[in-house]
């Protein structure tokens, strides 16, 4: 099965804003995918990187300016595929594992905040249209195709870093580049009294 992750290497992870430079961004975005890969190919797969600019990794990558849906509807119309999310740095192999386990048509694989970090497809005519509570589209679209469907309940699979209070979660449970690069850059864990947050040097 063909495995791609799709990046956006331009301007990537705007929400990080607030926290990150520009050059930043494009480091971190690099960091989270190398922790994506790596998960990928421990799990036995070959993964391919579709990117809107060129990106240094260790996986072939094609340079592609399509958006999300144009790009992967295309790679859907051509057979079965498995997404990955770059921005998912919690990955591990064992998570890849479960997330082919299902013997389903589609399987989905929920991110924090309504969105959709991972799928796996072999149905023919099941689409994407991400944004929004991408979820639930999904799980509509799975349904209108005739699609069965199954989706992996998993923590480290659903985290995917998209704001700053998210850096949190990367500080605490990740064991690879992601965090690496922030604690190089001077992040560490703030504590207010709510949820654990992160401050930089
Ligand atoms: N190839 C490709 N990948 C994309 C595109 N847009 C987003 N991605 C990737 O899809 C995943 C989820 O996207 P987002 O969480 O919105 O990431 P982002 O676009 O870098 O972040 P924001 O600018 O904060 O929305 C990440 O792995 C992105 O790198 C796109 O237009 N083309
Ligand atoms: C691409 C989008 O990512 P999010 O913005 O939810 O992280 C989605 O999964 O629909």
């Amino acid at each position: 099965m063909r495995v791609v992750v799709p990046v956006s290497g331009s301007d990537p992870k705007t929400r990080l804003s607030p926290v990150l430079s520009p050059d930043e961004r494009r480091e971190f975005t690099e960091a989270m995918l190398a922790d994506v890969l790596r998960a990928l190919d421990a799990a036995g797969h070959d993964p391919e990187v579709v990117s809107t600019a060129p990106i240094d990794c260790d996986a072939p990558v094609t340079v592609d300016d399509r958006g999300l849906d144009a790009l992967v509807n295309d790679l859907l119309s051509a057979g079965p595929l498995t997404v990955v999310m770059a921005d998912l740095p919690l990955v591990t192999a064992e998570t890849v594992e479960r997330l082919f386990a299902p013997d389903a048509d589609v399987v989905l694989a929920p991110g924090l905040g309504g969105g959709t970090n991972a799928f796996v497809c072999r149905h023919p005519d099941f689409r994407v249209d991400y944004h929004g509570a991408s979820i639930r589209d999904h799980r509509r679209i799975a349904a209108e195709t005739g699609a069965d469907l199954a989706e992996v309940d998993s923590r480290l699979l659903a985290t995917d870093i998209d704001e700053p209070a998210d850096l949190a979660e990367v500080l605490l449970h990740g064991d690879g580049a992601a965090g690496e690069w922030l604690a190089d850059a001077g992040f560490e864990l703030a504590f207010d009294g709510g949820r654990v947050g992160v401050e930089r040097e």
